[in-house]
C-alpha cells in the first residue's frame, strides 16, 4: 500500500496550518515525520486518517483518492493510533483489541476463534498478556498504549499511520515498539519526536518546519547538523553508532539559540 499527497493546504479558524504539502510513502517503507512542536505533524496525519477532511484530490492510497474510500474501507486499509485516544466509557483490555476487527466483520458478526487467537497474539506481542480482563482505564498511560498499538496491529492493515507512538513508553518499551513496528511488513508513516529513533528506524524521513515540507531523504541526509540548529535551534554532535552503524545524535544544551 502506498501513500500520495499532492499540494495538500489546511487551515484551521483562517489560519494557514499546513501548506504545499506534496510527499509520497512507498509501499513497504517506514517513513518518519519530524519537527517542532506545532508544526503540523498532527494535523497532517489527521488530514491522511480523515480525521479532518482533506480537500479533493490531494490525498491518495495507492492512487486513489481517500475521499472515495468508505469509512469501513478505509479502517480496512489503514490502521491508526491517534496522539489523543479519549476513551468515555470503560472496556476490558480484551474489547478494546477486538475493536481492531470492526472493518473486517459484517454488521453483528461475533468473534471467530481466529479472532481471539489473534487478539492473544496481539496482546502477547505488545507484552501484555494476562491483561485481557483488566479494565482500560484503569491502565497506566504506558499501557494503554501498548493496547491501542495491539489494536492497530488486530486490523491486519497494509498501512499503519502512528502519531507519535513511543508517547509515554519507557525506554525499553520505546525499543520494543520500534522493533514490533518496524518487523509488520506493512507501510508505516509515523510522527516521531526522538530523532535518534527516527535514525535508528526509518527509511525516509520528511522534516515538517512551520507547515512546510523542509527536507525529505534518508536519515543520513535529513539529520544534519544545520537542519537541526536551524529548525529546531539546538547546537548538536552527530556520529556513527558502531554497533548500529546509524547516525547517533547529541546535543549540546549549553548552546540552545534563543
Ligand atoms: N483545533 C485547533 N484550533 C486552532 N489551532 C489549532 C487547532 N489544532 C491545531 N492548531 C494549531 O495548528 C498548529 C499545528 O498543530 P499540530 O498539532 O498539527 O502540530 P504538531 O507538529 O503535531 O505539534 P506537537 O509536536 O506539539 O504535537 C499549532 O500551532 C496548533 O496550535
Amino acid at each position: 500500500m502506498s501513500l500520495q499527497v499532492r499540494n495538500l493546504d489546511y487551515q484551521i479558524g483562517g489560519k494557514s496550518i499546513l501548506e504545499q504539502i506534496c510527499l509520497e510513502v512507498k509501499d513497504g517503507e517506514f517513513v518518519g515525520l519530524i519537527g517542532p512542536n506545532g508544526c503540523g505533524k498532527s494535523t497532517l496525519l489527521k488530514n491522511i486518517y480523515r480525521s479532518y477532511k482533506p480537500d479533493r484530490d490531494t490525498i491518495f492510497l495507492n492512487e486513489k483518492d481517500v475521499l472515495d474510500f468508505s469509512f469501513k474501507k478505509m479502517a480496512a486499509e489503514m490502521a491508526v493510533m491517534a496522539q489523543e485516544n479519549h476513551v468515555e466509557f470503560d472496556f476490558e483490555v480484551r474489547d478494546m483489541v477486538m475493536f481492531g476487527r470492526y472493518a473486517k466483520k459484517k454488521f453483528l458478526e461475533g468473534d471467530s476463534a481466529t479472532d481471539k487467537k489473534l487478539c492473544e497474539k496481539c496482546l502477547r506481542e505488545v507484552g501484555l498478556t494476562g491483561y485481557e480482563h483488566r479494565s482500560y482505564l484503569s491502565l497506566s498511560g504506558g499501557e494503554k498504549q501498548r493496547v491501542l498499538l495491539a489494536r492497530v496491529l488486530m486490523q491486519e492493515s497494509a498501512f499503519i499511520v502512528l502519531d507519535e507512538p513511543t508517547n509515554h513508553l519507557d525506554v525499553s518499551y520505546q525499543y520494543q515498539i520500534m522493533d514490533i513496528l518496524k518487523k509488520q511488513n506493512v507501510t508505516l508513516f509515523s510522527s516521531i519526536h526522538d530523532l535518534n529513533l527516527a535514525s535508528l528506524y526509518c527509511d525516509k524521513i520528511i522534516f515538517l518546519y512551520q507547515g512546510r515540507i523542509v527536507d525529505y531523504g534518508t536519515p543520513e541526509e535529513v539529520l544534519t547538523h544545520e537542519n537541526i540548529k536551524s529548525y529546531f535551534g539546538i547546537e548538536s554532535q552527530i556520529t556513527k553508532n558502531e554497533v548500529t552503524g546509524k547516525l547517533q545524535i547529541y546535543y549540546l544544551p549549553g548552546w540552545v539559540k534563543n
